[in-house]
């Protein structure tokens, strides 16, 4: 793949007390593309984006954005993430959520303005923004998280299970966006276990139980095992570990 990975994850691995999570994970990630983490519950995505935006440390190994080893304040700046449970503040409207978290990332005044009400019409929620998030249903919450991650413009865009609770027409639409942004150059990094999501990936790694036990486009990993789904294909990949 061109030029330098924008994610480099480096002989990592991860314990908790006495369970090991991460396995010895080495893997690059490019600008400008759309890398699925596909795995089932509890395989180590989430402890593996987390250690990207400097949360969680490695027990072994190193985590380079940028060219730059994690945790780095500076940073902050160029990844948006969002986590799988919603960080809002329920007693505030999305507007004022979405005012508190552009201060955070150093937007101001009308440009602040401006990128609010860009991210609320991606995510399709111009109509709520006064509203109060407690009054917010789960698939608002999680779309109102999605536009918080956008605000500030990053490079780099980490989205641990992004569409869950998004109904099929606004999934859909959610991931034309992504591949707006795909398109202007921003990365993303999304983990998953829906499968037709991951068939929406650039690239996919395939996560079991902390190892990383393929990678490649759904087209590669479909062919090498000669597989009709990319369900089919992980399943091959898991029994031959
Ligand atoms: N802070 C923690 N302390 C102890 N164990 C943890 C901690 N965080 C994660 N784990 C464990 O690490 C393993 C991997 O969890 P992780 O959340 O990374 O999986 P996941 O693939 O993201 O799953 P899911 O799709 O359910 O979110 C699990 O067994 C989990 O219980």
């Amino acid at each position: 793949m061109a030029g330098d990975p924008i994610v480099s994850i480096r002989n990592v691995s991860k314990s908790f007390g006495k369970q090991q999570v991460l396995q010895n994970i080495n893997l690059d990630i490019y600008p400008g593309e759309i890398f699925g983490l596909l795995g089932p519950s509890g395989a180590g995505k989430t402890t593996v984006v987390r250690q990207l935006v400097g949360l969680e440390l490695p027990t072994e190994g190193e985590n380079w954005l940028f060219n730059e080893e994690m945790p780095s304040l500076k940073l902050v700046e160029k990844a948006g993430y969002m986590a799988q449970a919603d960080a809002l503040y329920q007693e505030l409207s999305a507007r004022d959520n979405l005012e508190f978290f552009g201060a955070l990332y150093g937007l101001k005044g009308k440009r602040l303005k401006e990128r609010i009400e860009a991210v609320m019409e991606i995510v399709q929620l111009s109509g709520d923004l006064n509203k109060l998030v407690t009054n917010y249903s789960g698939g608002m919450k999680r779309r109102l998280s999605l536009a918080a991650a956008l605000l500030h413009e990053p490079e780099l865009l980490i989205l641990d299970e992004p569409t869950v609770g998004i109904d099929p027409v606004l999934r859909k639409s959610i991931w034309e966006r992504f591949y707006d942004l795909k398109a202007q150059g921003t990365a993303l990094i999304v983990t998953t276990h829906v499968m037709d999501e991951a068939e929406k990936c650039d690239r996919l790694g395939m996560i079991r139980n902390g190892r990383l036990i393929a990678v490649g486009t759904p087209q590669e990993l479909k062919e090498h095992t000669s597989s009709d789904t990319i369900e089919q294909a992980f399943l091959v990949y898991g029994g031959a570990e």
